[in-house]
């Protein structure tokens, strides 16, 4: 599910602080020379997200993965991440909504001109970032409403506005369900208990309109998706694109780049991305395979 960068799940499961030694980063810088693959600058006032050197191990083995990302996203844009497995797309998206299975271990990351690194997961999230997880997690014996309810009122705190009560949040979360083509009773079944692989993916960016994120991290929303549900999920990510947010998404295939047309396709080789392109990069992938770009 997605709790932040918005993923309100992976806020509840990291109530818990992080120490503050598996949150910083700057100070050791990796070994390896990064490959800077920057996208045209435009200008420096609509950056949203400003990933430099990025450099992560796992904290318990503190094996190497992320060897020295760069990336910039802004406002209004559609970056695609796409890779080999076990390149390392999943961990960036977690290193930065924060996970505590990572340490960042050299590099910046500025979010809407904040530190990011220094902030908790839930604070990420409350200022606008939502991660969608490839494997949505299920909460037994809490609805989805009041979990809606919860994480949206939580944002809405964060921005100074006044909470929303469970009538006037019906009246707001009811017709985000079109958007998804979530039947209404889904919003009284617990988080994604019994949920198929698909009804997961929707109700994942069903959290996504409700908390209407700044920054969103999709990873593999398309996977287990059948035609009708990767359209639906599409369009719904669509619906909510506008010129203020962005969207990162992870995925193996040109058919949701199809439907989500991204801004920027990039590869991610060992740790860091090695490539960044249009939609071409995702149709030679589509035809000859990573060996075509290597
Ligand atoms: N918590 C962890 N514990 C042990 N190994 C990990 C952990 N997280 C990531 N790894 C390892 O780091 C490498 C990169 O994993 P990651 O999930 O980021 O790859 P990916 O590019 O998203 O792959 P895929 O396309 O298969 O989803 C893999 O070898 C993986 O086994």
């Amino acid at each position: 599910m997605a709790t932040a960068f918005f993923s309100p799940t992976f806020t509840l499961r990291n109530s818990t602080s992080i120490p503050q030694s598996r949150r910083r980063s700057c100070l050791v810088r990796s070994s390896q020379a990064s490959v800077a693959v920057e996208t045209p600058s435009s200008s420096t006032t609509d950056l949203l997200l400003q990933v430099k050197d990025l450099s992560a191990v796992i904290a318990e083995s503190k094996q190497p993965i992320l060897k020295g990302v760069n990336l910039t996203v802004r406002h209004g844009e559609v970056h695609a991440v796409m890779g080999k497995n076990g390149s390392g797309k999943s961990t960036f998206a977690k290193v930065l909504a924060g996970h505590p299975d990572y340490e960042v271990t050299g590099g910046s990351v500025l979010y809407k001109g904040l530190d990011l690194l220094e902030m908790e997961p839930e604070e990420r999230a409350t200022a606008g970032l939502f991660m969608s997880f490839q494997s949505p997690v299920e909460i037994p014996g809490v609805s989805n409403i009041d979990f809606l309810n919860m994480a949206y009122n939580a944002r809405r705190r964060k921005l100074g506005l006044p909470e929303l009560g469970p009538i006037e949040f019906y009246g707001y979360v009811a017709p985000k369900l079109e958007l998804v083509n979530m039947k209404i009773d889904f919003l009284n079944r617990n988080v994604n208990e019994g949920f198929s692989g698909g009804e997961k993916k929707r109700n994942e960016i069903l959290q996504l309109a409700v908390l209407g994120a700044e920054f969103s991290i999709l990873d593999e929303i398309d996977s287990g998706l059948d035609v009708d549900a990767l359209q639906d999920v599409a369009k719904a990510v669509n619906g909510i694109l506008t010129s203020k947010n962005s969207v990162l998404m992870i995925t193996h295939y040109l058919r949701l780049l199809e439907f989500i047309k991204p801004t920027y396709i990039h590869v991610m080789e060992n740790g860091r991305i090695v490539k960044t392109g249009d939609i071409t990069i995702a149709k030679v992938l589509e035809k000859e395979g990573y060996k075509a770009i290597s």
